[in-house]
């Protein structure tokens, strides 16, 4: 069931298009990243589905109904499109406390006192943040600062929920920390996430499927080990960080340029014909592995391995082909 259907969108800034001919469809309860460098129209795409741009063309249809048609010049106002939104730098008001954060919203909606009340206990239990109720957001760290705006953002019980960067602000163990529990709570909750970022480890920490963008259209579109497995370009082997891009010459393959994982090398024996032989440059502990930096008749390589080995020491591997990928 496609929870949000985007078709033909389209969307230009003083004569620039940014966004050219866009259709995406997003299944209920998929959490799909719009992944792409600076520029590349992410931003206005969210925007666009959130009600605070306007197309040039198309159409935004959902469950609950069209959000934009330009063909029917329908629009859906913003407060009407019931999202939930998580921003990058919390968007909270520094004002209020905690409480009146995540209760704003569902204040404006005119709930009852009670109601509310129970609504913001359960969803600050479920964002650990219980007891933490009648704190200013400067009394908070940044990591929960950010699970105010999700619990704010899970509040109204939304069907679709748009995240712009939820992560970045945070440091490396606090971004999976969370990460992994809003991707938990969302889908628990079968909501639908549209998240935007340019960090490619975000969006494979979190993501479902992503739409790698570029220049304003979707490159690829795929699930994160699709995608960094198999990208469909030299652009996006780079963009991505996929692994090592190197002629088919010096791999004893076809010509022509290959990408090759960083995990696709095996330890060979000297003797078997087909291994390579390279010079170790360096060798780091990175995580649970080894990274190897090598030699490859003088071009750079880089590899994982299990085992350290000696700068300036000769190493014989061989490929694992199923993990190479010729791109042209
Ligand atoms: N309101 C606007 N008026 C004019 N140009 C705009 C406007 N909004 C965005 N742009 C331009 O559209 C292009 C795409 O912007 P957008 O914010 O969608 O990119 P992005 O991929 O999200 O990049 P970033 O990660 O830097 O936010 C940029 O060149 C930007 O300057």
């Amino acid at each position: 069931m496609n929870a949000i259907d985007i078709r033909n969108i389209s969307k230009s800034f003083e004569d620039k298009t940014i966004l050219h001919d866009i259709n995406l469809t997003i299944e209920k309860g998929e959490f799909l990243t719009l992944l792409g460098p600076s520029g590349c129209g992410k931003t206005t795409l969210l925007r666009i589905i959130a009600g605070l741009e306007f197309p040039d063309t198309g159409r935004i249809q959902t469950l609950s109904g069209a959000f934009v048609d330009r063909d029917k010049e329908q629009f859906l106002p913003v407060a009407k499109r019931g999202l939930g939104y998580v921003f990058q730098d919390y968007g909270l008001w520094p004002h209020m406390s905690t409480y009146e954060n995540i209760a704003f919203g569902l204040k404006q909606q005119k709930r009852p006192v009670s109601e509310i009340k129970q609504r913001v206990d359960e969803v600050l239990e479920l964002v650990k943040l219980t007891g933490h109720d009648q704190k200013l957001p400067e009394k908070l760290s940044g990591g929960q600062k950010q699970r105010v705006s999700i619990a704010r953002a899970l509040a109204a019980s939304p069907q679709i929920i748009l995240l712009d960067e939820p992560l970045s602000n945070l440091d490396a163990n606090l971004r999976e920390e969370l990460g992994l529990e809003i991707r938990q709570l969302t889908g628990e909750m079968g909501i639908t996430c549209v998240n935007v970022t340019h960090d490619r480890r975000e969006a494979q920490l979190l993501s479902d499927r992503i739409a790698l963008m570029k220049d304003g259209y979707i490159h690829q579109l795929s699930n994160p080990t699709e995608l960094f497995q198999k990208p469909a370009s030299r652009w996006a082997s780079e963009f991505l960080n996929a692994g090592n891009l190197l002629d088919g010459d010096l791999l004893k393959r076809e010509r022509g340029e290959w990408l090759v994982p960083r995990t696709a090398f095996n330890l060979a024996s000297d003797t078997d014909e087909n291994a390579l032989t390279m010079e170790v440059e360096d060798c780091l502990f990175l995580d649970d592995r080894f990274e190897i930096v090598a030699s490859l008749n003088g071009h750079r390589v880089c590899l994982y391995s299990g085992q350290p080995y000696q700068k300036k020491q000769s190493i014989a591997v061989s490929l694992k082909d199923e993990l190479l990928v010729k791109l042209s």
